[in-house]
């Protein structure tokens, strides 16, 4: 089978691979969509991510749905032929997290395009049976895909309990903010206030139904959700660019008594903050990594049409066309480029 390599000296190609058998427990996938991530962008551009380094060849892409086209010994044969995503976090089932069902918080955890593990641009791969989920045919394999990014929504949209009327900020209109948005939205949240300094992913924000948008690279973010809100402040703030001014301007956005999820992951990780202001206005400051049990919450909402994320696809490219596709995703207005390895 045909994988896309990402080399330790960061040349992205195609190799022959062996095609993997499956294991007793795990299903055979011919992966036919893939997203490209903020993630996978990031190792191909530097390598690294904090400790993860690509110090031997990796296959990245871990937005993943495909076909199941064989199964391991001990999963039922009638699975062959389901349309599936793949949950790329795999937890160890054994530890303290695991067993109370944080399992995205297990140390042992094996992600896929994260060193040392391989992703899934990948003609197959083999996978836990019970971490494929199966798609309904309303749901297209990018969709699918998709579940990765908008899982990641849902986990934020539970962390915070955002509500019937909540308004919220989310800060950062990339896959995550504006996928989150769609969750949040679905969950009740009717005043819904983006930020972000592209004025090209504001405007699709906006068109994907954002009520206020905020170019904070020529309006300052406080004064304009004062105005957006009468002086009071959102209810929920959602950080989702990792941008250190927007995590501190989040703790001036959100009303007093309000919730503040932390989602992106700014560049070294340390951000001064006023701790007494957090005191002061009893604000719930939540971090949010990942998810854990969303894909069939987000599996649902797709197939309800309650959200969108076709929408942020700008555009797709076939297995061949990998490094290509890596170069235009680096562009500031792109959002989402997807790996097309067959149709749907
Ligand atoms: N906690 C978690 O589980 C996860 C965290 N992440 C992190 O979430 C963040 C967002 O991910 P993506 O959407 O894929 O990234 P992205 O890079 O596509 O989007 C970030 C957006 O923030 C915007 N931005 C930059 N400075 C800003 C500012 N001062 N105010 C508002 N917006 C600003 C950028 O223009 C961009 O549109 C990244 O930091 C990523 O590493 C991603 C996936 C999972
Ligand atoms: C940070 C990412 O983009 C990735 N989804 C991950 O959870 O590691």
């Amino acid at each position: 089978m045909r994988v896309a390599v990402l080399s330790p000296d960061l040349e992205l190609t195609l190799e022959e691979r062996d095609r993997p058998t499956p294991d007793d427990d795990e299903v055979l996938v011919r992966i036919l969509s893939v997203g490209i991530c903020g993630s996978d962008v990031h190792y191909y551009e530097h390598g690294r991510i904090g400790d993860y380094v690509v110090d031997s060849p990796l296959v990245l892409g871990h937005e993943s749905a495909g076909e199941i086209v064989a199964v391991g010994e001990h999963v039922d044969e009638s699975r062959v032929g389901e349309r599936v995503t793949l949950e790329p976090g795999v937890p160890c089932r054994r530890c303290e997290h695991c067993a109370r069902g944080e399992y995205n918080l297990c140390a042992d955890v094996t992600f896929m395009a994260t060193p040392p593990d391989d992703g899934a641009f990948a003609e197959y791969v083999a996978w836990p049976a019970d971490f494929a989920y199966a798609l309904p045919e309303s749901v297209s394999l990018d969709e699918g895909a998709l579940v990765e990014p908008l899982s990641v929504g849902v986990h934020v949209a539970r962390r915070a309990n955002v509500g019937v009327g909540d308004s919220v900020l989310i800060t950062g209109c990339g896959p995550i903010g504006l996928l989150a948005m769609e969750v949040l939205r679905a969950a009740g949240a009717t005043d819904i206030i983006v930020s972000d300094v592209v004025p090209e992913k504001l405007a699709l924000a906006e068109e994907r139904g954002a009520d206020t948008v905020i170019d904070v690279s020529e309006e300052n973010l406080a004064e304009a959700v004062d105005a957006a809100t009468d002086g009071r402040g959102v209810d929920v703030v959602v950080e989702a660019s990792g941008a250190p001014p927007a995590v501190q301007g989040a703790f001036d956005a959100v009303r007093r008594g309000g919730s503040v999820v932390l989602v992106g992951l700014a560049p070294d990780g340390e951000v001064p903050l006023d701790t007494n202001e957090i005191i002061d206005n009893e604000l719930d400051v939540f971090g949010s990594f990942r998810y854990r049990n969303t894909y069939p919450a987000a599996i649902d909402l797709l197939a309800d049409g309650a959200v969108d994320v076709e929408g942020i696809i700008d555009f797709d490219a076939t297995l061949e066309a990998v490094d290509a596709a890596f170069q235009r995703a680096q562009n500031p207005e792109t959002v989402k480029g997807m790996i097309r390895l067959g149709d749907d």
